[in-house]
């Protein structure tokens, strides 16, 4: 359904949207923030390409928003952002927001088959369907984004959640890059709970949604376009909840091109991180989607 504006912010010569519309996926409203850079913004506006941002466990779209910094880059080089939520809310089902690495918050970017959660908990579908056809339909914000060129990033859950999304749909995004992603998450504690909870007991079924396996499968032909960067300050690092080696190594020995993954000393996993290096990540996007 059409988008409600809540809220019209300027930023680095560009507008931050707070929006919301009504999701079919999740049969709940569902809020998500649209950054337009000046360049979508003029009375001669010209298409932008799109950088879809995931968030990570705990965060509604205003966190990166609000503290990530990519609308600097962004808006020099003519780039649209789009932070959606990280889960529905108020779906009310018995243990929703009881922890914060599961239910509300913490979607994990995919569609739960297991009850209660497979009653709205369809992230992966609204991500990747959804939300862009909603967008890009729109009579408003539509008009000034170009459908065919969109990169995914994200951050810790969302950075799993970009990582996958880009490995299960060739094509669907130019270039992938992510900050401290959960990279296994079927051998780490966040992703055995949620998992767990979302999808069952059946861990070979979980394989579908863990980048340090569906990287195994993508053409060896075809160069990942990825970035990642790790923080050595990590604490979550440091715990084995994002387990970035296991990329690495899963895609050197699939023979998987076009892998970066950076370890930035010192660093932690918050917006200090992000912000620290969300300029190339912005840059890694736009060399893909012909911005530089
Ligand atoms: N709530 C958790 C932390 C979860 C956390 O660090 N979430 C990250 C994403 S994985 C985040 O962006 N949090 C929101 C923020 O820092 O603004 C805790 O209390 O330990």
């Amino acid at each position: 359904m059409a988008f409600e504006t809540k809220a019209t912010i300027a930023s680095f010569g560009g507008k931050l949207y707070k929006l919301t519309h009504q999701s079919t996926e999740t049969t709940t409203p569902m809020a998500v923030n649209l950054y337009l850079p000046p360049q979508a913004l003029t009375p001669t506006p010209t298409k932008v390409p799109l950088l879809i941002y995931l968030s990570g466990l705990t965060c509604t779209p205003e966190n990166c928003s609000e503290k990530g910094f990519f609308q600097h880059r962004a808006s020099q080089l003519g780039l649209a952002i789009l932070y959606p939520d990280t889960s529905p809310r108020g779906l009310n089902h018995p243990g929703e927001t009881a922890s914060w690495d599961f239910g509300a918050g913490a979607g994990f970017y995919i569609d739960a088959t297991q009850e209660p959660w497979k009653n709205g908990y369809r992230m992966e579908s609204y991500i990747t369907r959804e939300l862009p056809q909603t967008l890009f339909a729109d009579a408003t914000y539509g008009a000034a984004l170009d459908a065919s060129r969109v990169s995914i990033t994200g951050h810790s859950m969302g950075g799993h959640g970009a990582l996958t999304l880009y490995l299960k749909n060739p094509g669907m995004y130019k270039s992938v890059s992510a900050f401290a992603p959960i990279a296994n998450p079927g051998k780490c504690p966040w992703g055995e709970k949620a998992f767990t909870g979302y999808l069952g007991g059946d861990r070979e079924g979980w394989k579908r949604h863990d980048a340090s396996e569906l990287v195994k499968g993508w053409d060896k032909g075809v160069d990942l376009k990825a970035l990642v960067d790790v923080g050595t300050g990590d604490n979550f690092y440091k715990q084995g909840q994002l387990l970035p080696e296991n990329l690495e190594k899963a895609a050197a020995e699939a023979g998987v091109k076009g892998l970066t993954v950076r370890y930035q000393e010192g660093y932690d996993h918050s917006y200090y991180f992000m912000a620290s290096f969300s300029d190339d990540h912005v840059n890694h996007a736009a060399k893909h989607l012909g911005l530089l």
